[in-house]
């Protein structure tokens, strides 16, 4: 198999290091390209042992999938490169937030089969969760969709759904990542100092993330579990007003979708 990644941050390093490290592909399967990070891009072929170049040609040539994981405002400049030397045997596959199948399709000029997926980067660790989407002549589906669980769970959704996909799971972990960080600064204004916040708030993670892992019970009932009657936690989450909480997780979460929609709707213009 050839696969070939334009662009090699952070989102499609986490995808190939996931697939490397799950050996659904072997290194030699994996060929990246980027606009400049050659240091970096250096160093994955030097650590990885995956191939690395910056000639369209030889990239394209005989290419299964090419994985379009820049971001969506370089998508033009990408698209240029490829378009000469896609051939019709290799299935696109972008990873762009926002920017739909048919813009893929005119911006390469192509017919080649499209999907679309929304993967996020704890595809690193075997837990992304992958939204994915297919134009309608993308009829091999098995293939990919054995590739990208090979780093994490896959949903087939409709393209309209991508935006909330995208919103819940893709900027998901940032959003979970935020909440740890202002979690480590309160425990700062409790008195602890900054190594001893950060190593409570990051085990607490790593022990919570197991609990949800291994347990049957429910969010709820997890939560249930420690909070005794008249207890300390009742008086935490007295305080905290759920609610409160949950209006600032809607409006969050309804800014990114917006977010999405709005990226899809300038390549409209
Ligand atoms: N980060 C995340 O958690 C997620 C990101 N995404 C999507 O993934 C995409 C990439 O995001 P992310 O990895 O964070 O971004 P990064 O900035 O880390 O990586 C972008 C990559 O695109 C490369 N690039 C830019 N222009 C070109 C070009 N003309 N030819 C080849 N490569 C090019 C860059 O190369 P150089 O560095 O040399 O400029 C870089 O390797 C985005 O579209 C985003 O919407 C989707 C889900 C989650
Ligand atoms: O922030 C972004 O636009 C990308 C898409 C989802 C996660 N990161």
């Amino acid at each position: 198999m050839k696969i070939v990644f334009y662009g090699a941050g952070n989102m499609a390093s986490a995808i190939f290091i996931g697939m490397i490290e799950n050996q659904v592909v072997e290194p030699s399967e994996i060929y990246l390209t980027s606009r400049s990070m050659q240091e970096k891009i250096k160093f994955f072929k030097e650590n990885l042992g995956v191939n690395v170049s910056y000639d369209d040609t030889e990239l394209l040539k005989d290419a299964d999938y090419v994985i379009l994981a820049s971001k969506p405002q370089s998508f033009p400049s990408v698209a240029s490169r490829i378009r000469p030397y896609l051939e019709p045997k290799t299935k696109v596959v972008s990873v762009m937030a926002g920017t739909q199948i048919k813009t893929v399709r005119r911006e390469l000029k192509t017919e080649n089969p499209i999907a679309r997926i929304m993967p996020n980067t704890n595809a690193m660790v075997r837990h992304s969760v992958n939204g994915i989407s297919y134009s309608s002549n993308f009829t091999d589906r098995d293939e990919l969709i054995e590739l990208m669980e090979s780093f994490g769970t896959t949903v087939t959704v409709e393209e309209d759904e991508m935006h909330n996909i995208t919103a819940a799971t893709g900027s998901g972990s940032a959003f979970l990542y935020y909440i740890y960080e202002k979690y480590a600064e309160s425990l700062m204004e409790l008195g602890f100092d900054e190594e001893e916040a950060m190593f409570l708030t990051r085990n607490l993670v790593i022990g919570a993330g197991k609990m949800v892992e291994d347990s049957e019970l429910s969010f709820s009932d997890l939560r249930k579990n420690i909070t005794s009657k008249r207890g300390t936690t009742e008086a935490g989450l007295d305080a905290l007003d759920g609610e409160s909480l949950k209006k600032i997780l809607i409006t969050t979460l309804t800014a990114a979708a917006s977010r999405s929609e709005e990226l899809s709707q300038d390549e409209d213009e």
